[in-house]
């Protein structure tokens, strides 16, 4: 039920956010809000994200080594920057903050890239038991571009015939649940590799119920 509802709570206040438009796909329910961040805050969160960034994780078993090849870190939920980008994203999301995953940091170089995936939990896997206890299913997913690679480092939805190109302060909002609250299969998005330059990311993942610390920062 909660899962279902979630997705109307956000979709319906994302559609009456000033500067949010939300993207014409008829499967997806995706929005982008134009200048979220600063260009002062995509510097600080770069400058973070360069302090903690190592290579990335997967969760469950993932034999392909070009798979996701970024390198990732979670950012001090503690630290009062960090916290101030919470509220900011707080103010957007009408989910408790409870619900939310620590913000994880992204940089790709050229080359680098995260292979077509969901971030919703596959409920079949040997990780879902624990995910299931801390905090369940993923809804909506927030990911905002901090600056714009020369070029490539697209984020697409190949199902959902989207690509969206990087741009500074810029954010995604999507649900990677269906309107009646289920896994969404076209949901299924890519960081595409970077050509030239450089790409860095913040995510921050939203559970079904609050998150309690389980496993964070792995996909
Ligand atoms: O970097 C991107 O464009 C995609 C990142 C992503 O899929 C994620 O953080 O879940
Ligand atoms: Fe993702």
């Amino acid at each position: 039920m909660y899962k279902a509802e979630i997705g109307r709570i956000v979709s319906d206040r994302l559609s009456h956010t000033a500067n949010v438009v939300k993207v014409p796909s008829p499967q997806l329910d995706l929005f982008v809000a134009r200048n979220f961040l600063d260009e002062s805050e995509c510097a600080m969160l770069i400058k973070m994200i360069d302090a903690v960034r190592q290579p990335s994780g997967v969760l469950g078993p993932n034999v392909d080594p070009d798979y996701r090849t970024s390198e990732s870190g979670n950012l001090n939920p503690w630290d009062p920057f960090v916290q101030k980008i919470e509220r900011k994203i707080a103010d957007l999301m009408p989910i408790h903050p409870s619900h939310g995953e620590t913000i994880q940091g992204q940089r790709y170089a050229v080359g680098q890239q995260f292979k077509p995936h969901h971030d919703f939990f596959y409920t079949d896997q040997p990780y879902w038991p624990d995910q299931e206890k801390s905090g369940g299913q993923r809804t909506w997913t927030v990911m905002m571009f901090l600056n714009e690679p020369e070029a490539g480092g697209q984020t697409a939805f190949p199902e959902a015939g989207v690509k969206i190109t990087p741009k500074t302060g810029n954010l995604l909002a999507w649900n990677n649940l269906t309107a009646q609250g289920y896994p969404n299969s076209y949901s299924l998005h890519t960081g595409m590799p970077v050509e030239k330059g450089v790409k860095y990311v913040i995510t921050k993942w939203f559970r079904e119920r609050p998150w309690g610390g389980g496993a964070t920062g792995m996909m």
